[in-house]
């Protein structure tokens, strides 16, 4: 039989890659006669200009920006055709601040990315949202790009305190006949109850007491700039990147949706007998726009089964059929805490081994 492998990462302990490599690799031990397809996934996060490189090519190009605490940092370009591909965690991580960055933290580095692209000639910059540190509404990235203000754009989103007027004309013109794509991972607005930095804040360093004050921080860039733009769908992606991105013109596409369409999933997912995804956390914030959930929906349409190996799996069986999976299993359930994330790869492979004898036919 066919198996589709088609994980996300599990952040911090595997790239999609060496996700589903791991997969493979224990499926094979139980069923060797089996046929896999690797398909690792992006759903706009850390990943995003690999995986869409290892599935159409084109070429990557290095460049130097800044960091989100001011530190100079390696990012890649991928260019294909008159398409650049980049990746916003590249440039402001989470990995790259630190538990108490975030009120200080820039995304600066994102509009030098974006910069850099459209000076290599891109027509159409689309740039992927997700596993960001930031949370600064996307002002250094507005900042990067010309725009300026009565406040610091640069500097997290404290430097945004009592903004009142912004002038974006000068990003738009430096991206005058530039198609800006927002591929985001989560379908939050900017502020409030379910905006960027209520639900992010805190894996992101933020203390629950901070939340309100930072929020409202963001709040006061929407009324300087589009309150109507920041209630859209994708707007808090990324700490609010996508908020910047649509005040410059761009259009906001799911990730998942995007790399699937890259890698012609549907296509895959139909030759294929079983479909198996994949994350760090399998939980119900995969509901919005995550690996996992696109998917599955991707498997359902292609009328075929979607199981879920995740690091941990912290939804119910219900939520987990609403989402389309049929069955979701868990690392830390087989090995423990210390060995899902001391040993993944190995881990991961005897979790796939086990999931090989329920659903491989051999
Ligand atoms: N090998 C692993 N074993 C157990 N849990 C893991 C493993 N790798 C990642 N995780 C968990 O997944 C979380 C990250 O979730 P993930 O779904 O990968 O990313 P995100 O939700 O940021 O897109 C980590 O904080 C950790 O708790
Ligand atoms: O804030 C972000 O970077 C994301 O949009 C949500 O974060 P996550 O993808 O790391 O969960």
């Amino acid at each position: 039989m066919r198996v589709l492998v088609a994980p996300d990462k599990f952040a911090g302990t595997l790239t999609a890659v060496e996700a589903a490599e791991a997969i493979a690799e224990g499926w094979r031990r139980r069923s060797p006669g089996d046929e896999i397809d690797l398909a690792p996934m992006s759903d706009g996060g850390p990943g995003f200009v690999d995986v869409l490189h290892a599935a159409t090519g084109g070429e990557l190009v290095v460049v130097t920006v800044t960091g989100p605490l001011g530190e100079p940092t390696p990012a890649t370009l991928l260019l294909s055709g008159d398409t650049a591909y980049v990746e916003s965690a590249q440039a402001c991580g989470v990995h790259l601040t630190g538990a108490e960055g975030v009120e200080l933290a820039t995304t600066v580095g994102v509009g030098q990315l974006v910069a850099a692209a459209v000076d290599a000639g891109a027509t159409t910059v689309v740039v992927g949202l997700g596993g960001s540190g930031t949370n600064d509404g996307g002002a250094g990235l507005l900042h990067a790009l010309g725009a300026t203000a009565d406040r610091r754009l640069d500097a997290g989103p404290l430097g945004l305190a009592d903004v009142t007027s912004v002038d974006l004309a000068p990003a738009r013109e430096r991206l005058a006949g530039v198609r800006l794509v927002a591929a985001s991972d989560v379908d939050s607005p900017l502020t409030g109850l379910f905006g960027a930095t209520k639900t992010f804040g805190p894996q992101k360093g933020l203390e629950e007491g901070r939340i309100a004050l930072v929020d409202g921080l963001l709040e006061q860039l929407a009324v300087a700039t589009d309150r109507r733009l920041s209630l859209e769908k994708g707007a808090g992606a990324a700490g609010g990147l996508g908020f910047a991105l649509m005040l410059l013109g761009a259009t906001r596409e799911p990730g998942i949706d995007l790399v699937a369409a890259a890698v012609d999933l549907e296509a895959r997912a139909r030759a294929a007998d079983v479909v198996v995804t994949g994350e760090g956390a399998f939980d119900f914030s995969s509901r919005s726009g995550k690996v996992p959930y696109g998917v599955a929906e991707i498997s359902a349409r292609a009328l075929r089964p979607c199981v879920a190996l995740a690091g941990q799996v912290l939804v119910g069986s219900r939520e987990m059929r609403a989402l389309g999976v049929e069955a979701a299993y868990s690392l830390v359930e087989l090995v423990g805490e210390e060995r899902a994330l001391g040993q993944p790869a190995q881990a991961l492979g005897e979790l796939a081994e086990r999931v090989a004898r329920t659903w491989s036919r051999e």
